[in-house]
């Protein structure tokens, strides 16, 4: 999955997951060197540090499922013999926007296919998303706002006096008297409210539909909402590979791998 501030790989034998890890994204001088180890058998272990495909050197046509949301990085990846961009028209859902992003597409079918429909997903990445789908696969629709880093990023970045902050497994004083405290208050308690405002009327629809949290942010999301709205627990799941679910669930059915 090529994500706005990442690489998210998962590797796959058959159905079951053996391995997820993220990267950096590569500049395509990289990206060529990478096809050409794997295409020719000399595969690393490990690229900038991370595991990277460790353990199937014995394999170096290893199908390669794309998904993106940067559509320049796509034809880096595609020159590798086995890849296959998986696109909105592969997605098994109904009432679709041309540009709904691949990835909301693929976590929400994830969930789905995971944890039943209707789902909603929330996606704490770079930007947050919510995306519903109803019981017949149709897409109910969503919401997209900066995710927590950039907001924290966009006031350092936009103002003097703000420094760089990055947030704690505790909330903090609503009524802050420093400046640190103040932006981790704002940031938090106006974003739990929204949440909040989005997971309650979604229950109101669909009362019992599971709630699933994603993205880099969602286990501190998830721990969060649990300290502020003990309500929605029994609705809430964190999965980070609802994205690699609703691939492999795209792979299998369309039988992509040929
Ligand atoms: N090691 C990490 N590197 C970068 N971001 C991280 C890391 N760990 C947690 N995060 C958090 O993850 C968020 C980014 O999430 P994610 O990696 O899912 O974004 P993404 O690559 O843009 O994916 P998407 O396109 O699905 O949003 C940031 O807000 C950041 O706070
Ligand atoms: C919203 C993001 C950036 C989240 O990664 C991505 O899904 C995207 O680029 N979406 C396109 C716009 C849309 O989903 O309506
Ligand atoms: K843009």
């Amino acid at each position: 999955m090529i994500g706005n501030s990442r690489l998210h790989w998962a590797w796959f034998a058959g159905d079951t997951l053996q391995d997820a890890w993220d990267t950096q994204h590569f500049p395509a001088a990289e990206v060529e060197s990478i096809i050409q180890h794997w295409t020719s058998g000399l595969l690393p272990t490990t690229i900038f540090g991370e595991p990277f495909l460790s353990g199937y050197s014995s394999n170096p046509y290893l199908p390669l499922y794309i998904a993106s949301v940067i559509p320049e990085q796509t034809p880096l990846w595609q020159t590798y013999p086995v890849a296959h961009v998986i696109t909105l028209e592969d997605v098994p859902l109904l009432g679709v926007y041309p540009t709904l992003g691949i990835d909301r597409a693929l976590a929400v079918l994830g969930a789905g296919e995971t944890y039943n429909y209707p789902v909603l997903v929330i996606d704490a990445g770079t930007a947050l998303t919510f995306t519903g789908v109803d019981d017949h696969r149709h897409l109910v629709g969503g919401a997209i706002l900066p995710g927590l880093k950039l907001q924290l990023e966009s006031l350092a970045h936009n103002t003097a006096a703000l420094p760089s902050i990055s947030l704690k497994r505790q909330l903090p004083n609503r009524w802050a008297i420093d400046t640190l405290t103040a932006i981790e208050s704002g940031v938090i308690y106006t974003l739990l409210a929204g949440i909040r405002e989005f997971i309650a009327d979604w229950l109101q629809r669909f009362p019992n539909s599971p709630i699933a949290l994603t993205g880099g942010d969602a286990d501190l999301l998830l721990y969060y909402l649990h300290s502020r709205y003990p309500k929605f627990y029994p609705y809430l799941v964190t999965d980070r590979h609802l994205i690699f679910w609703g691939i492999k669930f795209v792979a299998i059915t369309k039988n992509l791998a040929g």
